[in-house]
């Protein structure tokens, strides 16, 4: 059985798109999902998104990060699949219901509210999320946000100075974090600007996360660090993300198809 696929990236955070809407594809389970995301012997990506129809919203969007676990939310994937309807559309996930327009930035998606509740996180047990009493080597204090995926992000002088590729995977495992989390790094330039970088759960240090730029802003708009509209950089380049008085986020940035394909299932199922 051949089963055709979308290369897809925001930022250089990429995807391999399955959408099955018309043509079903047989279950797919963590091993399968963990061979077409590997590097050298799949097609490669971050993430794995499948797309299945919905009675709600114009698509439901499954996410699966390249170790094979399936998660509530991705900002670039939303994004890309914003491109691919190209119309103002709205999306299901296990995060929540989201909703992208095409924009003059790329594709602009409105994330839904931000979550602060310890439990909303979720930790093991109960603390400030603005200014946990908690630290790892040289990366202390941080905050945690929930924006359909659960992030914790440490504010820092200089985010490239931090070895992220050591902490982030001691970070993300701690029993802190019983759904493990993503680590988020960030820098402060100005009242409107971050640099970030992030070590995903499920994936490790990617080029881009839009869930992480969300989270971060949020964080530091929460903080009084930042206006409730910034840029925020990430080694793929900028996403813009508000805070409305509403208590929406919106995220706006790019999007890109890079190519088409179909596969063998039988080599990977
Ligand atoms: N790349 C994504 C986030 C994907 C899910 C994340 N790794 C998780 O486990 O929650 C983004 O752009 O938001």
């Amino acid at each position: 059985m051949r089963i055709a696929f979308t290369k897809m990236h925001g930022l250089g955070n990429d995807f391999v798109v399955l959408d099955t809407r018309e043509n079903a594809m047989p279950a797919m389970g963590a091993d399968t999902v963990r061979a077409l995301a590997d590097r050298t012997r799949g097609i490669g990506c971050d993430q794995l998104i499948v797309l299945e129809n919905d009675a709600q919203a114009t698509v439901r969007m499954r996410i699966y990060n390249a170790d094979g676990g399936e998660v509530e939310a991705c900002g670039n994937a939303a994004r890309a699949i914003g491109l691919l309807l190209k119309e103002r559309a709205t999306i299901a996930t296990a995060g929540g219901l989201i909703a992208t327009q095409p924009d003059a930035k790329g594709i602009a998606v409105d994330m839904g509210e931000p979550r602060f509740d310890w439990d909303a996180i979720p930790l093991a047990y109960p603390m400030d999320t603005a200014a946990m009493p908690v630290g790892w080597d040289v990366l202390e204090r941080p905050l945690a946000v929930n924006v359909g995926n659960p992030h914790v992000i440490f504010f820092v002088d200089d985010a490239d100075a931090v070895p992220l590729e050591t902490l982030g995977a001691q970070i993300e495992t701690d029993p802190l974090f019983p759904d493990r989390i993503n680590v988020n790094v960030a820098s402060v330039a100005d009242r409107q600007t971050l640099h970030l970088r992030v070590w995903e759960r499920g994936v490790g240090l990617t080029r881009a996360c839009g869930t992480g730029a969300c989270a971060t802003a949020v964080a530091a708009m929460r903080s009084g660090l930042t206006e409730r509209e910034v840029t925020v950089h990430l080694p793929g380049g900028p996403l813009f993300i508000t805070w409305g008085e509403d208590n929406r986020i919106t995220m706006t940035g790019p999007a890109t198809e890079a190519f088409r394909g179909s596969f063998d299932w039988g080599d990977y199922a």
